[in-house]
């Protein structure tokens, strides 16, 4: 294989050239001795590159291990060894990508249309020099007529043949030297004069003024150019060497990781170490430049990855731009350097191809957003799970709701959504959801365990369904598309989402239950159709039990402060592997480390969809619900959690507890008699879990001032009579007004 080697002789990188790519192109060494063999130069700060092929190299460019490739270089070994380094693409990456090629094009347009609108905004200065050097034009150029004319270059010449003629005594020659004057010059200056002057003279007396401009420009501009000094040309400066959109090369990538402080970058670079190579010329890719670069022995790229603000600096980049990562299907120090023009955070965000149309399918990859290259990411939720965590305000809800927007639209899909902030973020959602409830409160905390207890209960009849079907339909024992599709089976992907799940984990009544409920089905419902979607904000032991960060299968990490918040969502040890959420600014909002969606973490941002965008696609996922017949629960006003269809009705089973004469009751008493009357459908109520239930019909517990057992009058939280009689009342209404509509 060959290689471009470049190392340093001393630190100081002042002394290297740095602007001009110094990627040498890979040129064939057929033997070790077409290696040329440069001596050490004590004091050059600079050892030039040297190619080689097959072979390791020193500083010196000297060949100083056995030529491995020269022992064995039949056509077949040369290809084992193509195959193993691996060969590069015949069709350059970014004309591959239509969304790589348009940004290749982009740049380069944008760089034509600034170089442009830099020479044009100059345009003046410009006109003002040629026009300064015109006198000097205009000199030079009679000086030059004058002595083509008097044919001044062959004077001596003529004079030295007149004196051989006298010399030898031919007098005839003599006078017809004399006499041979080039006349004919004289004339053709004379007429070319009289055409100019009466060329001129048209101009001014006939032509538009515009024409009298244009012959007056040509005329000065000829003579400015005759005037000009190649030294110091009109058109002076350079109009893209801003350190925007620095072009990249080997010098600057070298000089960046020499800065890393690693010894083995220090000792490859310094005099000589092997250097760092480049398997591949520094080569534009979308919207900034790659590098390949092989890094020293023993130099992993996660060593580089958690020095990537020092290997900013070192770049002279902002830390957004600058994305080192491994190349996946190499050896661990094949790094991957891409270093965008623009700072992620400020990138023109891509439109989410399903924004303005489409559907999704859960059971392949949903689009998420985009990677610091600009190349999409996607999600594969099935037969997955997904936590989400970051600092507040990183993007959390923004990630998570994309992914929901995505589900929404798979017509199959059944939604349970949950936001524990109260801020109505996935309220957008409502007309999509089966069960959907917002609130930092304990009601809305149980109406979500509620919601989880009745998937968990679902896990054991899917798991059933899967059982009884026959090996041929289900080889797997999972879920799949098909299966999903046979509405009648029930196996449709289920996907629950809890948005601030702290709130939930660390509730006091109900936490330890929803963690457990929680574990069970990220480990039990991957293969049976159900998805989990957790977003926190706090992802510490007590607001995230231990067992459902470390069954989570895709992990989604914005910007957190430190390296257990980082570890506890993206998995032990990632941030000593370099995979630090640390790194993210403020201004980072929508990216971060996403680990799990593919074989390696990968940087991603999510697509950001507004509300009204969002409101849009939601209105679509319905239409497609309502096609598909799958439009149930909270989205066609079922607005009741209860366990199961009895519960839909506990207005009326409330409003028959009440004894004649009685217009209220305490909660308690509610939930005792409730359980009572209709023990199958209340067994186990609380008043917590009364109130849950109430709640979607407007109801809220009220102080109710009643007497004890012993006749003592308290005050304590119940229901009126008559607020469950108005909340029957409105429900009918409803009801009865939605049956219109629907006629
Ligand atoms: N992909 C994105 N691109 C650009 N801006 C984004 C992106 N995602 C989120 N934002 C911006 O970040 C802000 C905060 O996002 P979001 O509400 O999702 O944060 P959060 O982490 O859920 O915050 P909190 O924990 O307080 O709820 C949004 O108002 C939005 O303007």
């Amino acid at each position: 294989m060959s290689t471009t080697t470049t190392a340093l002789g001393t630190p100081d990188p002042e002394e290297q050239d740095v602007n001009g790519s110094n990627v040498v192109p890979i040129r064939p060494a057929t033997t070790p001795d077409a290696v040329p063999a440069n001596t050490p130069a004590t004091g050059d700060p600079y050892i030039p590159p040297t190619i080689v092929e097959g072979e390791e190299v020193t500083d010196h460019g000297v060949s100083v291990d056995p030529p491995a490739v020269a022992e064995d270089r039949s056509l077949t070994a040369r290809i084992q060894g193509a195959v193993a380094g691996g060969q590069r693409p015949i069709i350059a990456p970014w004309l591959r990508s239509r969304d790589q090629f348009a940004a290749t094009a982009k740049w380069a347009a944008r760089n034509a249309a600034h170089t442009t609108a830099f020479h044009a905004v100059r345009c003046p200065v410009y006109a003002a020099k040629v026009a300064s050097r015109s006198p000097r034009g205009a000199w030079r150029l009679t000086v030059a007529t004058t002595q083509w004319v008097r044919d001044t270059e062959n004077k001596a010449l003529r004079e030295r043949a007149a004196t051989e003629a006298v010399i030898r005594g031919n007098p005839e020659l003599y006078l017809r030297i004399k006499h041979d004057k080039p006349t004919g010059r004289l004339l053709a200056v004379a007429a070319a004069s009289v055409a100019l002057t009466a060329g001129v003279l048209v101009l001014l007396g006939y032509a538009p003024w515009w024409a009298q401009w244009l012959g007056f420009g040509t005329i000065v501009g000829l003579l400015g150019w005759l005037g000009g000094n190649p030294d110091r040309p009109v058109v002076g400066g350079r109009a893209v060497v801003t350190t925007k959109a620095q072009k990249l090369t080997s010098d600057i990538v070298v000089r960046a990781l020499a800065a890393l402080g690693v010894a083995e970058i220090n000792k490859a670079v310094g005099k000589g170490g092997s250097g760092i190579t480049f398997p591949a010329p520094i080569s534009r890719e979308g919207n900034g430049w790659r590098a390949d670069v092989d890094l020293p022995y023993g130099v992993t790229v996660s060593d580089i990855l958690s020095r990537r603000a020092a290997l900013a600096s070192g770049l002279r980049r902002p830390l957004g731009c600058v994305w080192p990562e491994p190349a996946h299907d190499q050896h661990a120090g094949r790094m991957v350097l891409f270093v965008s023009d623009v700072d992620m955070s400020q990138a023109k965000p891509k439109p989410w191809p399903l924004a303005r149309t489409g559907a999704a399918d859960l059971f392949k990859a949903v689009p998420f957003g985009t990677d610091q290259r600009g190349r999409p990411v996607g999600v594969d939720l099935m037969y997955s799970n997904m936590l989400i965590g970051a600092m507040p305000g990183a993007g959390k809800t923004f990630a998570l709701r994309v992914l929901l927007l995505a589900a929404a639209l798979d017509p199959t899909a059944e939604l349970r959504l949950f936001e524990l902030k109260g801020s109505g973020d996935l309220s957008t959602l409502e007309p999509v959801a089966y069960h959907y409830a917002s609130g930092p409160d304990d009601e809305t905390i149980e109406q979500t365990v509620v919601s989880l207890r009745e998937v968990y209960k679902d896990l054991e009849r899917r798991a059933k369904t899967i059982s009884k079907l026959p090996r041929a339909q289900c080889p797997e024992n999972k879920v799949t598309k098909e299966l999903a599709a046979n509405r009648k089976l029930g196996l449709f992907p289920l996907v629950v989402a809890i948005d601030e799940c702290q709130e939930l984990f660390s509730h006091p009544e109900f936490g330890k239950e929803a963690g457990e409920l929680c574990t069970a089905i990220i480990k039990r419902g991957r293969a049976l159709g159900v998805i989990l979607l957790l977003a926190t904000q706090r992802p510490d032991k007590t607001s995230l039990p231990t067992a459902v960060s470390a069954n989570v299968g895709v992990r989604f990490c914005l910007r957190v402060m430190g390296q257990l918040e980082n570890d506890m969502i993206l998995g032990t040890s990632m941030y000593q592997n370099g995979i630090r959420a640390t790194t993210f600014t403020p201004k980072d909002k929508g990216i971060g480390y996403m680990v799990g969606a593919a074989d390696e973490p990968q940087i991603a941002r999510s697509a950001y969809i507004d509300n009204p965008t969002a409101e849009k696609i939601v209105l679509r996922a319905r239409a497609l619900r309502e096609q598909a017949g799958t439009l149930a629960g909270h989205a066609i006003g079922d607005v009741s959690l209860a366990e199961d269809t009895a519960r839909a009705n506990i207005l009326d089973d409330i409003a028959g507890i009440y004894a004649a004469g009685e217009d209220r009751l305490w909660s308690e008493v509610v939930a005792a008699r409730l359980a009572q009357q209709y023990p199958d459908t209340y067994q186990g109520a609380t008043p917590n879990s009364i109130a849950a239930a109430l709640k979607p019909y407007g109801i809220t517990p009220r102080q109710v001032p009643m007497r004890d057992e012993n006749g003592e009058e308290r005050n304590r939280r119940g229901y009126r009579l008559d607020d469950i009689a108005d909340a029957i009342l409105a429900t009918r209404r409803a009801s009865t007004e939605r049956n219109h509509a629907e006629s």
